[in-house]
């Protein structure tokens, strides 16, 4: 389409959707959010740890806040380090401006679009954003998770507090459906295919391809994958889809970082995969940051910082490909997503819930996730 008739039909779009008096189709971002000062970190922390669906603690309501407060100073001094704060709302804003553009033009028989964002821990929390559709007089929303890959920690929690915030009763007549996984949509394959080979090329043609590929994710508790949550095969989708569409270049492996506190968590860790490379004398490694799609202290602080510096005394040369952030053609993913989950939406194709996985949510095989299970019956 060129730039003329893209214009042309944007305001098309917006005639035929103010000639028709329509209220605009509201496509909610979903995410945890991120400090965007230092200032905010304890807050932000006070939240997680209150978060049942994500860190279940006996006592949570007296145990949380004495454990954020704990743990402030110390990533309170990682968001200093990375700049002052976390980036996410300022990336998920561009995504969401550039989406909801494309979005107008893909499909126009539900224009105008607009995005809300709905963070589970910091501004805008999804209590805010709920308010803010009820004064737009919001009729039809998309909860659209912005976790690609699904778990009952992350999206489940979201979906939760949105169901207690949003859905239930408050908003009154929203007709709502849900975008809940696209770890596997082919735009956002390519999108981060894109991030990979530009981190390859960084390396000489002549020893590119023994360059080894270590897709990193945010690991989760081994109590948690047992009880049957997806997320670790949802991310190993993510990566067999990235490899087959880099034509298996390069060796590859997916690792776990992040893990906080004592129990047993998914692996190998990073850093130990990191060590193990250096000792086979594998000294070219490309880290993909795989589950999360703006940077954050993990990407900025763990992988740059913390392990740029243990690669250099390792003597290894590690490139970290870019995060998604802005992105065109992760935006134009976005787009992508949302446009086939209204298609499909309207043609009846799909019902309430959407996935690219063709599974709906099984909740854990061991745990009750009740709320979810309102959004999943209906
Ligand atoms: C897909 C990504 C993530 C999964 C899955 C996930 C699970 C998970 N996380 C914790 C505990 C903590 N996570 C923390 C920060 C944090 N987590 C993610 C992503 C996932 N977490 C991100 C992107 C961030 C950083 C946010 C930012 O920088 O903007 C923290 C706080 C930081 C710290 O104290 O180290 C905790 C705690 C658990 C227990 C869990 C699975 C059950
Ligand atoms: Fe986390
Ligand atoms: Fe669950």
């Amino acid at each position: 389409m060129t730039s003329s008739s893209r214009a042309l039909a944007r305001s098309y779009a917006t005639f035929n959707a103010a000639r028709s008096n329509r209220s605009p189709t509201a496509i909610v971002m979903l995410n945890m959010g991120g400090p965007a000062t230092v200032e905010g970190t304890g807050p932000f922390l006070k939240n997680l740890f209150s978060d049942g669906d994500l860190i279940p603690l006996p006592f949570q309501s007296f145990l949380a806040p004495w454990i954020a407060r704990r743990r402030t100073p110390k990533i309170e001094q990682q968001y200093r380090d990375i700049g002052g704060g976390s980036p996410i709302l300022r990336y998920t804003q561009k995504q969401g401006q550039g989406m909801v553009s494309l979005l107008d033009e893909l499909h126009p028989e539900t224009a105008p679009h607009k995005f809300y964002v709905a963070f589970r821990y910091t501004h805008p929390l999804t209590e805010e954003t709920a308010r803010e559709m009820r004064k737009d007089g919001i009729k039809r929303a998309v909860a659209f998770t912005q976790y690609p890959q699904y778990s009952c920690s992350t999206t489940g929690s979201s979906l939760n507090e949105l169901y207690r915030k949003g859905n239930a009763g408050e908003m009154g007549d929203v007709e709502w459906s849900v975008i809940d996984r696209w770890g596997t949509h082919h735009g956002f394959v390519e999108a981060v295919s894109q991030r990979v080979r530009s981190a390859l090329n960084k390396f000489p043609p002549e020893n590119r391809s023994e360059a080894v590929i270590l897709f990193s994710a945010h690991s989760l508790p081994m109590s948690v994958v047992n009880r049957g949550d997806p997320y670790v095969l949802e991310v190993s989708a993510s990566v067999s889809a990235v490899m087959e569409h880099l034509g298996h270049s390069n060796p590859y492996r997916l690792v776990w970082q992040s893990q906080v506190g004592p129990a047993a968590w998914m692996g190998p860790q990073t850093s130990d995969a990191l060590k193990g490379l250096a000792r086979l004398g594998k000294n070219k490694v490309v880290l993909v940051p795989i589950a999360f799609t703006s940077d954050h202290i993990e990407t900025l602080y763990e992988l740059d910082l913390e392990y740029g510096k243990e690669a250099e005394e390792l003597g290894l040369d590690v490139v970290r490909a870019e995060s998604l952030n802005d992105s065109p053609v992760f935006i134009r993913a976005l787009a992508d997503i949302v446009s086939q989950h209204l298609r499909d939406y309207r043609s009846g194709e799909i019902g309430p819930t959407s996935t690219q996985m063709g599974l709906r949510c099984p909740g854990c095989i061991n745990a009750t996730c009740d709320v979810q299970k309102k959004w999943f019956a209906s």
